[in-house]
């Protein structure tokens, strides 16, 4: 392994994500089989002890590509030359706890590690938000890392697209690779918006495979919507190895590219594209190039589109509204 190795920092890394999410990366999941990688892991004080646990579990698989392990309460020496930042330690919902109410608790976490993103990271650093709000927060961090370009702070909606590739798979008896350009637009939220009318289902028209607008209205998008709220109902904690899972997709493809005729969803900061109010980090159908994410251009946006898309950016423009008279951006 001649390679330098990649600095990956997980924020949370002694948590439920951080868990799946580790081992997957230290196994060349995250980055490709000829990549070492050296993680830096981020907790706060208390959870420590147990970040170390996790750590002696690393080092206990001998994975070829792992070439270090640092753990740290510091944001500022966790971010200190990172290439690649997970930010994921956050407080998660619980059972009956409404989004908006995680806006003030989360907040205050990703001021300080946005200002250590700009302080010291690298100068090819890519940011993913996993943590709720994760849209919000990423807007967070990216309104204090005012030295990065703000294209490097995105925000995870790749568990959503995730789950709509396979409730459609399930509905038209296809598999998941039968389906192509299925993205999510909007806040990860319930107000988020998964598009059936520009999917395709082995080349055709996705909603028009389905042909039948009450189950696309009342089936298929409240279950993607909900599904977070569905998990945490059945196994009495949130989503884990399916949002580490999810983390793994998104930055693998941000790093190395979508296969010709594929997007996928990512919430990246709005360039005003299809109304989206400027600035907020909104989730849009994106294809990965050289490294960087591209909205995909001139979609033709119906009214039953448009009405859901402007609904969640709505909710986002609020959360951002709330952040700001928090004094939080
Ligand atoms: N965007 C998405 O699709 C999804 C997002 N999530 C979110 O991911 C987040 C993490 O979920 P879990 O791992 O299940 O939670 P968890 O509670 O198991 O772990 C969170 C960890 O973050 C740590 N932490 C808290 N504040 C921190 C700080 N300032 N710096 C570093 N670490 C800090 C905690 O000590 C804890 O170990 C939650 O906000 C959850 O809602 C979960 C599933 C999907
Ligand atoms: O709601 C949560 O905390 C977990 C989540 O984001 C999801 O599963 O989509």
């Amino acid at each position: 392994m001649t390679r330098t190795p990649v600095n990956v920092t997980v924020t949370g890394a002694a948590g439920q994500i951080g868990y799946s999410l580790l081992f997957r990366i230290a196994s060349g999941q995250l980055l490709g089989q000829d990549t070492p990688v050296r993680l830096k892991l981020l907790e706060i004080t208390p959870a420590l002890k147990a970040a170390e646990g996790t750590a002696m579990e690393l080092d206990d698989c001998a994975f070829p590509l792992l070439s270090g392990i640092d753990i740290t309460d510091d944001p500022n020496v966790a971010f200190d030359g990172v290439n690649v930042a997970l930010l994921v330690g956050a407080r998660p919902r619980t059972k009956g706890m409404e989004r908006g109410d995680l806006l003030e608790a989360n907040g205050g976490i990703f001021k300080p590690q946005g200002e250590a993103i700009n302080a010291h990271a690298a100068d090819d650093v890519r940011v993913l938000v996993v943590g709720n709000p994760a849209n919000t927060n990423a807007l967070i961090a990216q309104q204090h890392a005012p030295d990065v370009p703000a294209d490097r702070f995105t925000a995870m909606t790749r568990l959503d697209q995730n789950r709509a590739y396979t409730q459609l798979a399930k509905k038209l008896g296809v598999t998941v690779n039968d389906i192509k350009k299925l993205v999510i637009w909007g806040n990860h939220s319930a107000t988020q918006y998964p598009d059936l009318f520009h999917a395709e289902v082995n080349g055709k028209n996705a909603a028009e495979a389905v042909n039948d607008q009450a189950w696309i209205e009342n089936e298929f998008i409240p279950t993607v919507a909900k599904r977070g709220a569905a998990i945490i109902e059945a196994r009495g904690a949130s989503s884990a190895a399916s949002a580490a899972n999810a983390a793994i997709d998104h930055v693998h493809d941000w790093v190395n590219g979508t296969p010709e005729g594929q997007w996928i969803s990512a919430g990246v900061v709005s360039d005003g594209s299809y109304g989206t109010p400027e600035g907020l980090i909104t989730s849009f159908p994106v294809v990965a190039k050289d490294g960087r994410f591209e909205i995909v251009q001139g979609l033709e946006i119906d009214d039953f589109s448009r009405a859901r898309i402007d609904a969640s950016n709505a909710e986002l423009a609020e959360e951002r509204d709330a952040v700001r008279s928090l004094g939080l951006i």
